[in-house]
């Protein structure tokens, strides 16, 4: 699947964003160009303030760039209604934060379903998925639980099953290990490994050079510039499905 010359499921052209202006200009992300395969897992990586989350957030339709062009399967995202951005948001990208951003007031099912059932899966089918993915990231025994319950590690694999119940074209993720200790990384840095086995297309901004490994291209980030770091790769990619299951 990791093929260089397949149509990128997202790509991204001359892509800037610039915040001010005048003497207080940024150029936070300064001409990137990037394709992503099918199955392709990426990471970039760089300094504090290199422009990693706002690349993030314009391939994935959060914010809008001063210039250039994202494509997402073939099509221009960049430029499109915020009628069509929302819709392409619930049904073809997921994000993992930092800091999970789930419900608080839902619990870790329901917070898996409910982005299914914005995706317009019908509630028996959403309910289904939820389970089955919260089995995957091996928190089925802490399906009824609310997120307070949840240690940091168990709050984010929920967020990843999240990720995948729309079953997204791709999943953006923002410091996935960010906030979390050692123990709870190693168990997030597992599901980055079965998610890229699985074929999940991905791209990642990391600070961990372990979830960075895990990826089959690396880039790195300077002043708002991507750098191709492993290009060309022999990308690993499966089958979705074969998430390796985590212990609760
Ligand atoms: N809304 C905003 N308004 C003004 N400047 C911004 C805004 N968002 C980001 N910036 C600036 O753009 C640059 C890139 O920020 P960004 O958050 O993308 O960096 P980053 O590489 O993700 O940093 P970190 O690793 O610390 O999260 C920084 O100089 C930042 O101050």
């Amino acid at each position: 699947m990791s093929n260089a010359a397949d149509t990128p499921v997202l790509s991204a052209r001359g892509l800037r964003k610039e915040y001010g202006k005048g003497e207080g200009l940024v150029r936070a992300v300064d001409g990137v160009d990037l394709d992503v395969s099918a199955g392709e897992t990426v990471a970039i990586m760089g300094p504090s303030g290199c422009g990693k989350s706002t690349l993030l957030h314009l391939l994935g339709g959060l914010d809008r760039p001063s210039g250039g062009e994202v494509r997402l399967n073939d099509r221009r995202i960049d430029n499109i209604s915020e009628k069509a951005l929302a819709r392409m948001r619930r049904t073809d990208v997921s994000y993992v934060f930092q800091s999970f951003h789930l419900m608080e007031e839902l619990t870790a099912v329901e917070n898996v379903e409910l982005s299914a059932l914005l995706a317009g899966r019908p509630p028996r089918a959403a309910r289904r998925r939820a389970e089955e993915l919260l089995k995957q990231v091996g928190l089925a025994g802490r399906a009824r639980f609310l997120p307070s319950a949840l240690s940091g590690g168990q709050r984010q694999r929920v967020a990843v099953a999240r990720a995948l119940s729309n079953e997204p074209l791709v999943v953006l993720a923002d410091e996935p290990t960010g906030n979390l200790d050692s123990a709870a990384t190693l168990d997030v840095l597992q599901l980055f490994k079965d998610l890229r086995d699985s074929g999940q297309t991905l791209i990642m901004v990391t600070h961990d050079a372990r979830i960075a490994a895990t990826a089959d291209r690396k880039f790195s980030m300077r002043d708002g510039a991507l750098m191709d770091e492993t290009w060309p790769t022999g990308g690993t990619t499966g089958q979705l499905g074969t998430l390796v299951r985590l212990e609760d």
